[in-house]
């Protein structure tokens, strides 16, 4: 057979879909949502107002906010036969297996699943969002013998997650750090878990299944699962000196660091890390752990001079969440959750105009045996 195209390893620079959702502009440093840049959208608005303009195509305005904000507390509830599975899995079960098989059970909850129009995917979507954070938090409870929290009506979307999480209300600059980091989650264009969600809905397949699929495309840790294994490595390095020994024995055992590099950014700093990277220094300063940002900034320098290589969103957001008292093994689930939101447009925007995602391969194997 002709070759027919150029085969690229890890469709490296393959355009893989037409999207109205999002771009990374690496020459301009902005990553496009809907038009917006999320940085800029990071430093004015809150989650919420993300959900809506990915969601509605609009930012919204107070009262569009509050409608959404009421819409989303109506869902958080889960019934106590759902918090039921957990406590059958095994107490070593990850946060991120717990959390692809609440995914995978929430689908028996939507009675009008293989519904689509945007009335549908819209209730769809609240209903994914106000109860993932609740699995996220609660399944992790449960699997530590420990009693689900639930979810503090009077409070704002990302303060309650991080209460369920934590069981303690943030203070103001706690929220709002927690609410900045959801929002550069949320959305990021064409990574490894939208793609595999994206190639999961084109065959016609529900928007749970997509989801789940993604959670465990996210898990690994050349994407999501990234956050967690920085923030052992930062554990791991305990000092200054501790840290840049361990980064010089992993470079120089050619293993990956994790937190650094990124298929699109390559050798340029990642634009959600430099937001992280100053939330992380106002944290530090208020819990009195310069520290540990002092530690994480010798490690950038040294991976930059070393290896020419900046950090990715991971690097920051891991020690960010660290000194929000959030379990280790819960930053990945809180990425998911976040990303859920992008997730969901994406799988909207492959339902509305579906073409089976099916590409060929360049044979390698051998021809002309016989049994
Ligand atoms: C929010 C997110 O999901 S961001 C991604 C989070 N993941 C991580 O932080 C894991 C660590 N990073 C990596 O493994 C990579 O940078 C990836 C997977 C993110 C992107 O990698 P790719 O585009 O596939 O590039 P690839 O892995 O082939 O790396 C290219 C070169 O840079 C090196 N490199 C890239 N990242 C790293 C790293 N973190 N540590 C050490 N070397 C690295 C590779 O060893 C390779 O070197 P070589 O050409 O000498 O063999
Ligand atoms: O874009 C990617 O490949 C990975 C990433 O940073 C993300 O999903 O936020």
């Amino acid at each position: 057979m002709a070759e027919q195209t150029v085969y690229k390893p890890g469709l490296d620079g393959v355009i893989a879909a037409e999207t109205g959702i999002s771009y990374l502009d690496v020459e301009a440093e902005e990553i496009v949502i809907r038009g917006y840049e999320l940085i800029e959208l990071a430093e004015e608005k809150k989650y919420l107002d993300l959900v809506h303009l990915l969601l509605h195509c609009s930012l919204p305005n107070d009262s569009e906010r509050a409608s959404l904000q009421q819409e989303l507390k109506q869902e958080y509830r889960l019934p106590p036969k759902f918090f039921r599975l957990f406590e059958q899995l095994p107490e070593k079960t990850h946060p991120m297996d717990a959390l692809r098989t609440g995914i995978s059970a929430l689908s028996g909850y939507d009675e009008r699943l293989n519904e689509r129009n945007e009335e549908e995917n819209l209730k769809k979507a609240i209903l994914l969002l106000a109860k993932i954070p609740n699995i996220v938090a609660n399944s992790y409870h449960i699997l530590h013998g420990q009693k689900p929290v639930k979810p503090k009506q009077d409070l704002p979307y990302s303060d309650n997650f991080l209460y369920m999480i934590t069981g303690k209300e943030p203070n103001a600059r706690e929220a709002a750090i927690f609410d900045q980091s959801l929002m550069v989650y949320s959305e990021h264009e064409m990574p490894n878990s939208t793609f595999a969600a994206r190639v999961i809905a084109s065959t016609n397949a529900d928007i749970c299944g997509a989801l789940t699929g993604a959670v465990a495309s996210l898990k690994g840790n050349l994407h999501g699962g990234a956050n967690e294994a920085v923030m052992y490595m930062l554990l791991e390095g305990e000092t200054i000196e501790g840290f840049r020994y361990l980064l010089y024995k992993k470079l120089k055992n050619k293993e990956k660091v994790m937190g650094f590099g990124h298929r699109v950014y390559m050798k340029k700093m990642d634009p959600r890390a430099a937001l992280m990277k100053e939330a992380l220094r106002e944290l530090a300063e208020d819990k009195g752990r310069m520290d540990l940002f002092e530690m994480c900034e010798a490690g950038e320098t040294l991976i930059r001079e070393e290896k020419g290589l900046y950090p990715n969103l991971d690097y920051y957001a891991a020690p960010v969440y660290y000194l929000l008292d959030i379990p280790i093994e819960l930053y990945t689930p809180i990425f998911y959750a976040s990303r859920t939101l992008g997730l969901c447009a994406h799988i909207f925007e492959q339902h509305s105009n579906n073409k089976l995602f099916r590409p060929r391969v360049h044979y390698t194997g051998p021809r002309g045996l016989h049994p």
